[in-house]
């Protein structure tokens, strides 16, 4: 289909999938975009993890017991769910048809895993691989937050490698340098921005 903007019409909404290693900078990059006033609706997920401090629920994850899950997965409730280190994490179906139906560009937050499996279910979406500039810098982060075990940590760090290895299948990928959050938002935005621009747009249909 071609561009709405060629008839004057808004352009299409995309479905934005944003995926990178454990402790890169996800969400401190989508909070800094919402921070800049970049317009996009963010699908908050399902979670069975408890909630660390400052974490609210129905803003960050929707936070639910593994029971609550196990129900969401029997009755196909998810478009997409995997194990994250051991807890449930997953995306309700019903979220993203509401957001899609909003018109406005909806991100998706998740991990490798759950990119690959979005891009068998929706190809047309756009896959961004979010990077750290190297495996040092992800340690040192991940360390600083200190949500995780050293134990943790380490064994993040291994999937981050293989992780890294996958980033071959997506779309475009943006380094989250060391204090250079805005850099890695402004480059998101920008991709949206050309992305929007297509003479043909991708059109994600669920
Ligand atoms: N560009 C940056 N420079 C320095 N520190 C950063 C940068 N981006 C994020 N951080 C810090 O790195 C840590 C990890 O960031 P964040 O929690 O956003 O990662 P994440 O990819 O969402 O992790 P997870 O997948 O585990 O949820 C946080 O303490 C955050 O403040
Ligand atoms: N496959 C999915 N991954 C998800 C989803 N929601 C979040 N995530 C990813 O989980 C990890 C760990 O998150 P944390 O908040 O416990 O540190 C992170 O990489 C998220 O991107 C989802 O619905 N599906």
């Amino acid at each position: 289909m071609l561009n709405p903007l060629l008839e004057g019409k808004p352009a299409t909404p995309l479905l934005v999938v944003i995926s990178g290693p454990s402790g890169v900078g996800k969400d401190s990059v989508l909070m800094r975009m919402r921070e800049l006033g970049f317009p996009f609706h963010f699908v908050v997920t399902a979670n069975s993890r408890p909630k660390r401090p400052g974490e609210i629920d129905g803003f960050d994850y929707h936070f639910v017991t593994t029971e609550r899950f196990e129900q969401m997965i029997r009755e196909d409730e998810l478009l997409e769910w995997a194990d994250v280190y051991g807890q449930y994490k997953g995306i309700p179906k019903f979220e993203v048809r509401q957001a899609m139906a909003s018109g406005r560009d909806v991100i998706l937050r998740i991990n490798v895993d759950g990119a690959a499996t979005i891009k068998r279910i929706a190809p047309e979406a756009l896959f961004i691989f979010l990077a750290p500039s190297s495996l040092d810098e992800l340690r040192h982060r991940l360390t600083l937050r200190r949500t995780e075990s050293a134990d943790e940590i380490e064994q993040r760090l291994a999937v981050a490698a293989h992780e890294l290895e996958q980033a071959r299948l997506f779309d475009y990928v943006v380094i989250n340098h060391e204090s250079r959050l805005d850099e890695a938002a402004g480059q998101i935005r920008a991709i949206i921005m050309a992305e929007k621009l297509r003479v043909y747009p991708r059109q994600v249909t669920l």
